[in-house]
């Protein structure tokens, strides 16, 4: 296990259960400021009950979730999203009749609230407020490499762009803490590499926490320093790639369910 001082997220002995059903047991994650996390396993192993349960969709059935200090256990998704815990789906999110940018502003909007009916109104403060949420949104639409497509529909925008979008709207909530559910589900290979690039520079250059969750472990295994492995509801394995890799349950884990697919 990873031992981390003055950690900015702690969930503790997390566990969800559906009716008869245990999706995660006893799930503990602890993040420091700037860590980058990839959480894996195989089909229904609970990373999505687990990032469910960090983002607040849905309030664990035991166990307790605390950020800088502050207890979120059972809280709504809304005080999640203000504390500064922000997601993406795996389905795509977007207001696609909106342009790319007014998408991206709707994550300032859910972190400041918004004063819609001066904006409808065109009061001068709203107008004046509008601009510099244009010019803060395509600051952050090109941090994501999509300077270019700022004005553009978003149902319009090619599926990697889509996916990059929604990240530029999470990082529009102004977060601590970034959880992406799958980012490269659907991507080909050159969207995929460049999806490496942006959450690489999103994680170096604005110092942001990251976790997500991937089926491509190459992906995972490139990206994060650190890598949790859940199978059936349980964590199973918790460090480095190598660690992880070398770890006879992640092997069996994969292995077992006859599916042959090799963790590397
Ligand atoms: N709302 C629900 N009601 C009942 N069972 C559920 C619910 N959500 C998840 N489960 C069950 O909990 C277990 C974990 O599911 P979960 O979706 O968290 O896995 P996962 O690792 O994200 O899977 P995948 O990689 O296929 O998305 C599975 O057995 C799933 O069927």
């Amino acid at each position: 296990m990873v031992e981390t001082p003055n950690p900015l997220l702690q969930g503790d002995k997390l566990t969800r259960r559906f009716g008869g059903v245990v999706a995660l047991s006893d799930y503990s994650l602890t993040l420091g400021e700037g860590d980058l996390l990839g959480l894996i396993g195989p089909n229904g192993a609970g990373k999505t009950t687990a990032f469910n349960l960090l983002s607040g969709v849905l309030p664990p059935s035991a166990g307790s979730i605390t950020l800088a200090g502050r207890n979120l256990t059972g809280e709504r998704p809304e005080v999640f999203a203000r504390s500064g815990i922000a997601r993406t789906f795996q389905n795509i999110r977007l207001f696609r009749d909106l342009s790319a940018w007014e998408n991206v502003a709707a994550g300032y909007h859910m972190r400041h609230g918004a004063n819609w009916l001066s904006t409808i109104l065109g009061l001068p403060a709203a107008r004046t407020s509008e601009r510099r949420m244009r010019d803060k949104a395509c600051s952050l639409m090109e941090t994501v490499g999509l300077a270019d497509f700022i004005d553009q529909r978003a149902g319009d925008m090619p599926y990697g762009h889509q996916r990059k979008l929604e990240i530029a709207r999470a990082l529009a909530t102004e977060p601590r803490l970034l959880l992406l559910d799958e980012p490269a589900a659907g991507m080909n290979a050159t969207e995929t590499e460049e999806l490496k690039r942006t959450i690489k520079s999103i994680h170096e250059e604005l110092g942001l926490t990251l976790v997500l969750v991937e089926h491509d472990m190459r992906f995972v295994m490139s990206l994060c320093r650190r890598v949790q492995v859940v199978n059936r509801g349980e964590l199973i394995a918790d460090g480095t790639p190598e660690e992880v890799q070398a770890t006879p349950a992640v092997a069996e884990a994969y292995l077992g369910k006859g599916r042959g697919k090799k963790v590397a």
